[in-house]
């Protein structure tokens, strides 16, 4: 019979051994049909959210991208107001999102005992990971998401260890989006003073990459739960592809005297959202604002979403550039920080908002 709060809270069903060991993630729980959220997944009140229902982020389309220098000018005006913005005729074909969903259904659909082999504990490589949660060690409360993590190193090593259920069509995704990204950032640097990115600013701004794919199941209580608690990402950029069911919660107005809250991010077929992250916030110096997100749960389906991070290098040294700061006479407000102590940082800990970046402030 499927386990419920009460047989859980006896222990008598041992949730992480079920969970984590043996790789039946929350999709395990969800697929159990249990009636009722296990007490580990229940988070505190302040977790959830005042959602402002008239308020949205801003939608652009990239159509007229080569010839109306305004597209580019809203992409920068939407990336220094909201930090995130949905994009249409982006560029990557719709086969290629459609080729990346289906790959997640597939990869997800394994059996346990095969997405096991991916976990941190049996991978056979640190930038293949399967898990649940963010950081199940150190979390209060667990949040209610599976997902496989593949930091891409090389062509050959992706081929050779990534999942072949999945990792054609992520590399496929992951190099289409690359080339929207390389257009995105010239115009956002341009705005910053910086006139072509050579060899060092590529690396500081897109030296690595790393592709998620979330998988949600459905929840029995989702209002007691979140599916991703409230975060910044650690990148330059994310390009974020998400499924039909909605979900995705952004923070506006945050200190700016009117009411702080969060808007949905409404799917919108064929598009992509795209939001700045830490790592940008800090070579802008402040300029371009990685802002928070969350995710709830679902009561009725499953919910996928595919996010490419694009980073800096772990071995690159980052702070304010010095177009932005010596040129323009501004005060650095982040130290230099090696890329990779600021995410294990980032790893390491809850989900916590905006608290990564204070890491990185001078
Ligand atoms: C520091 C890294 C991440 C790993 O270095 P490593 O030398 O291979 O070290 P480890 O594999 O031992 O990982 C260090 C810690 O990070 C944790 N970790 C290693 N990948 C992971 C992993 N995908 N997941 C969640 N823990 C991990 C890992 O558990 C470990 O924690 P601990 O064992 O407790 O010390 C290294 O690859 C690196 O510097 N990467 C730079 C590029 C990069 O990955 N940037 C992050 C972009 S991701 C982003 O912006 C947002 C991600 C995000 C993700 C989930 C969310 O819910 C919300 C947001
Ligand atoms: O699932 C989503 O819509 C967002 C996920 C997210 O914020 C992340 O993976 O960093
Ligand atoms: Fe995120």
């Amino acid at each position: 019979m499927a386990p419920t709060v009460a047989e859980s809270a006896t222990e008598s069903f041992d949730l992480t051994d079920f969970v984590i060991n043996q790789g039946n993630g929350v999709k395990g729980l969800s697929d159990l049909g249990i009636k009722s959220l296990p007490r580990q997944y229940i988070q505190p009140q302040e977790a959830l959210i005042n959602i402002i229902p008239n308020e949205s982020i801003p939608v652009i389309d990239m159509s007229n991208w080569e010839n109306d220098p305004k597209v580019a000018e809203s992409v920068c005006e939407a990336a220094e107001k909201f930090g995130f913005f949905q994009l249409l005729n982006h560029g990557v074909p719709l086969e290629v999102l459609k080729g990346v969903e289906d790959a997640t259904h597939r990869f997800f659909g394994l059996p346990a005992a095969v997405k096991r082999n991916y976990s941190k504990e049996l991978s056979p490589s640190n930038s293949v990971r399967f898990g649940t949660s963010f950081s199940p060690d150190s979390e209060k409360a667990l949040e209610w998401k599976d997902y496989l993590s593949l930091f891409y190193v090389s062509d050959d090593e992706a081929s050779a260890l990534w999942p072949p259920e999945c990792k054609d069509e992520c590399l496929e995704y992951m190099k289409k989006a690359e080339i929207l990204c390389r257009k995105l950032l010239t115009a956002l640097m341009e705005r910053l003073n910086v006139k072509e990115i050579d060899e060092k600013k590529e690396s500081l701004l897109m030296g690595s990459r790393r592709i998620n794919l979330n998988y949600y199941p459905r929840c029995p209580n989702p209002q007691l739960t979140v599916g991703v608690g409230r975060h910044s990402d650690v990148s330059s950029l994310t390009f974020l592809l998400q499924d039909e069911i909605g979900g995705l919660y952004v923070r506006v107005n945050e200190g700016k005297g009117e009411e702080d809250g969060w808007v949905h991010v409404p799917p919108i077929e064929g598009s992509l959202v795209i939001n700045v992250g830490d790592a940008l916030q800090i070579l802008s110096n402040g300029r371009y604002k990685s802002v928070e997100h969350c995710v709830i749960a679902s009561g009725n389906r499953n919910r996928i979403s595919i996010p490419v991070f694009v980073n800096p290098k772990p071995s690159d040294v980052i702070g304010p550039l010095p177009e932005v700061v010596l040129a323009s006479g501004e005060k650095p407000k982040y130290k230099n920080i090696l890329y990779s102590d600021y995410v294990k940082h980032f790893f390491r800990k809850a989900h916590d908002g905006k608290k990564t970046v204070e890491f990185a402030e001078v």
